[in-house]
């Protein structure tokens, strides 16, 4: 089975090694898979046998790169768009064989001499737009529900993002994916997006991002659109919480992955009767974040851009000026944010209402719970918002007076999982999404109705 000369890198042993990052490499698993001679029936070769990991690391060190993406987070990412689109295909099956049949006669007035007969048809052309900070997940999210629809599909990724997303449509590819079904094109959002979204063979744009998403839905002509923007997630804390189960949520919530989420906790509105005891278990929970380079999977890595980093710091030095509490000395190098809790933020601070996009949390302390309902539905965003108390009753109320697509009791807000609905309300966008909307968004419903010449019941 050995193999000589130009091929010997390519064999450990007796076994093939596989090939990543330009290398040829032994799989940590230790295992190899034989591939029989079909004549003789006995092993001719053996190939490594990757672990999962193995398969997903390719992509996730570009993630690492690309956007600083803590290599723990970056791995989850890809996982978490393999379980999306297994699941997709799922429910894709169950949706799409789905139709209604229905008689005229069960309308008032109406004689039984139509039947229609309804099923759901593709849109066509899916434009997919998705953000930096999961550039394959986010991705991945679109793909899925439209191809299992029956779509073809136009891929536009980050910038910040898109070797990642190559190495992801490459997966596709590599699956067979019929020639035409999926382009990915790359190119500057501000240069190529307003030719691709306006353009006549698009039926369907599905887009995350910032405001940019406004304008494209006061741009684009008649079709569907599904709009993933920003957030201002609120936290309320009341009297009752567990106060260790919110701090964690909020440390948790506010700082993975720096801040960079839309479902990121965004300002913590708690009552002042107990907003010292929370301050002190948040600012004991943020001294523990380890910060530094991606690679080393740190807690709080680069910001992705160096113009978010000034953006930051610019809504940081506007807290200072209006009087904030700096629970740390505020910290930076290039890109690097040191992780900063702001408490006795106040209304006229511009981090009272605009998201950083990064690792800085304000605090604002309230003394009714009225007051914290009426700060998260003052914001023109309105994703997500989470509740922590132990009265359900009262949970429920605050709930349903939050003016927000979803609300976490005793939790952070989350996206996930992946098949639950997922929306904002106001600027925070359009439609919803998650596995079975998104799928449904993507289709039409087509009718056929059948006409008989006289009632059907009238015969025999
Ligand atoms: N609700 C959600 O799920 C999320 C919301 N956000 C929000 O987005 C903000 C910033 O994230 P960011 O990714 O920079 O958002 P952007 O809106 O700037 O970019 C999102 C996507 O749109 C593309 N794009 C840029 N300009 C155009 C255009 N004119 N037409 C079509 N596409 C365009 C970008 O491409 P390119 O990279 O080439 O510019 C990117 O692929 C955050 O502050 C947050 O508010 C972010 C992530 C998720
Ligand atoms: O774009 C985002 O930031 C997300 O949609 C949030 O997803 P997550 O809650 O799973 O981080």
């Amino acid at each position: 089975m050995g193999e000589n000369g130009v091929f010997a890198a390519i064999v450990a042993g007796d076994t093939f090694k596989y090939y990543s990052e330009g290398e040829w490499r032994v799989s940590s698993s230790g295992k190899s898979v034989p591939i029989i001679n079909p004549t003789t029936r006995k092993t001719q070769f053996e190939v490594q046998a990757c672990t999962q990991e193995e398969v997903n690391k390719p992509i996730a060190e570009c993630l690492v790169k690309e956007i600083a993406k803590p290599a723990k987070d970056a791995a989850t990412e890809i996982v978490r768009s393999g379980d999306l689109v297994a699941y997709c295909a799922e429910e894709g099956v169950r949706i799409l064989g789905e139709g209604k049949f229905l008689m005229s006669d069960s309308f008032p007035g109406n004689e039984r001499t139509k039947y229609c007969l309804t099923s759901k048809i593709p849109l066509g052309v899916v434009l997919a737009i998705p953000p930096f900070n999961y550039p394959v997940n986010l991705a991945v999210s679109k793909i899925a529900p439209a191809l299992i629809a029956g779509n073809s599909l136009v891929l536009k990724p980050p910038t910040q993002g898109a070797v990642s997303a190559l190495h992801m449509v490459h997966c596709f590819h590599l699956a067979g994916f019929p020639k035409g079904v999926i382009s990915c094109v790359t190119g500057k959002g501000s240069e190529i997006g307003d030719f691709l979204t306006m353009h006549p063979i698009v039926n369907c744009i599905s887009f995350t991002g910032g405001d940019t998403g406004i304008a494209i839905s006061k741009k684009v002509s008649m079709i569907p659109l599904q709009m993933e923007l920003g957030g201002k997630d609120a936290c309320i804390i009341l009297e009752d919480a567990d106060l260790e189960l919110a701090a964690s949520n909020i440390v948790k919530g506010g700082f993975s992955y720096s801040g960079q989420r839309c479902t990121a906790v965004k300002v913590v509105l708690v009552m002042e009767s107990v907003a010292d005891i929370l301050v002190k278990k948040v600012n004991e929970k943020v001294g523990k974040l380890t910060v530094g380079p991606p690679e080393n999977d740190c807690d709080i890595t680069p910001v992705v851009t160096e113009s978010s980093a000034n953006f930051i710091e610019g809504l940081v030095m506007d807290a200072k000026k209006k009087g904030a509490t700096f629970c740390q000395e505020y910290k930076r190098e290039g890109n690097l944010i040191w992780p900063l809790l702001l408490d006795n933020v106040k209304q006229d601070m511009r981090i009272a209402w605009e998201e950083p996009f990064g690792p800085v949390l304000p605090i604002i302390r309230i003394s009714n719970v009225e007051e914290g309902i009426h700060h998260c539905n003052a914001s023109n965003f309105g994703l997500q918002g989470c509740i922590f108390t132990k009265d359900i009753n009262k949970a429920m109320l605050i709930s349903d007076a939050m003016e927000t697509g979803t609300v976490q009791i005793n939790s952070a807000p989350a996206r996930g999982p992946d098949h639950f609905p997922f929306q904002g309300l106001k600027d925070s966008g359009i439609g919803s999404q998650g596995v079975t909307n998104s799928i449904n968004m993507m289709t039409k419903i087509k009718s056929t109705v059948i006409n008989l010449p006289t009632p059907s019941y009238t015969m025999g």
